[in-house]
């Protein structure tokens, strides 16, 4: 899978992508990911990517030539190619749109604005435009970087041979549960017995209690589409 990011700020994604999954999914050629600057598409000698709003109001607004410049750089290749723009007024990024993502894109291009956001004819040349959540970020790369990250945990062999409970659980529809390693007991603080039973059905029976007590305390919303098991589980909770 490829991403190819359009930002103003090259080094915040190749910084982060060097490190963890994302760096073994590039070392192995899982993924690819390749960063443009913006400045680059622009045409005057300061590389100028921004000015005042029209109509008036506080701060910068990017303006479109660049992000037109950049892609249609990219749709050169007339490669297939998903355009998705970051953005606070965007879809709502989920686990099973990164899934998504991941089943039906072999390139995805991430557009990511910065200062009071981008001039609005952009959109007119993107797929998608995606939130990761109700808050107002400085730029779009971080999102842009939660979501590479999300996706290509989801592609097959990325995550090596450890198995991730944590997707497994937001696909099915709960939080995941609570996890202990050494030491067996820090300042009289226990890992619960039934962990250290070797009792594999017990475990996964309390995990899933877990996951679903989590579920229930700080996400009820995503209890929605129970299997009757765990319907069953739920209601002992309560
Ligand atoms: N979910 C979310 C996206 C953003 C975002 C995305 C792009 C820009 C550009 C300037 N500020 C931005 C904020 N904030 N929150």
């Amino acid at each position: 899978m490829k991403f190819e990011v359009l930002t103003i700020f090259p080094e915040i994604i190749e910084c982060y992508i060097k490190h963890g999954v994302l760096g073994k999914a590039l070392n192995k050629g899982i993924v690819e990911v390749k960063v443009y600057n913006l400045r680059d598409f622009t045409s005057d000698k300061h590389k100028k990517v921004d000015d005042y709003p029209y109509g008036g109001g506080a701060g910068m607004v990017m303006q479109i030539e660049p992000f037109y410049n950049a892609i249609m750089h990219l749709k050169a290749d007339e490669k297939p190619r998903k355009l998705v723009l970051l953005s606070p007024q965007g879809r709502k990024f989920t686990q099973k749109l990164a899934q998504k993502f991941m089943e039906e894109s072999k390139a995805m291009v991430l557009i990511c604005g910065r200062y009071e956001g981008i001039d609005e004819r952009v959109k007119a040349f993107v797929d998608e435009e995606v939130s990761i959540g109700d808050y107002v970020l400085s730029g779009g790369e971080l999102a842009a970087l939660v979501i590479i990250d999300s996706v290509v945990r989801l592609i097959p062999g990325a995550l090596g041979d450890e198995l991730s409970a944590v997707e497994d659980s937001f696909m099915k529809g709960f939080l995941d549960y609570p996890h202990y390693t050494r030491p067996e007991d820090f300042k009289g603080m226990k890992v619960p017995e039934v962990l250290l039973s070797g009792d594999h059905k017990k475990i996964a029976l309390w995990r899933k209690r877990q996951a679903l007590k989590n579920t229930l305390k700080n996400r009820p919303d995503l209890l929605k589409n129970l299997s009757p098991e765990d319907m069953r589980i739920l209601k002992e909770l309560c």
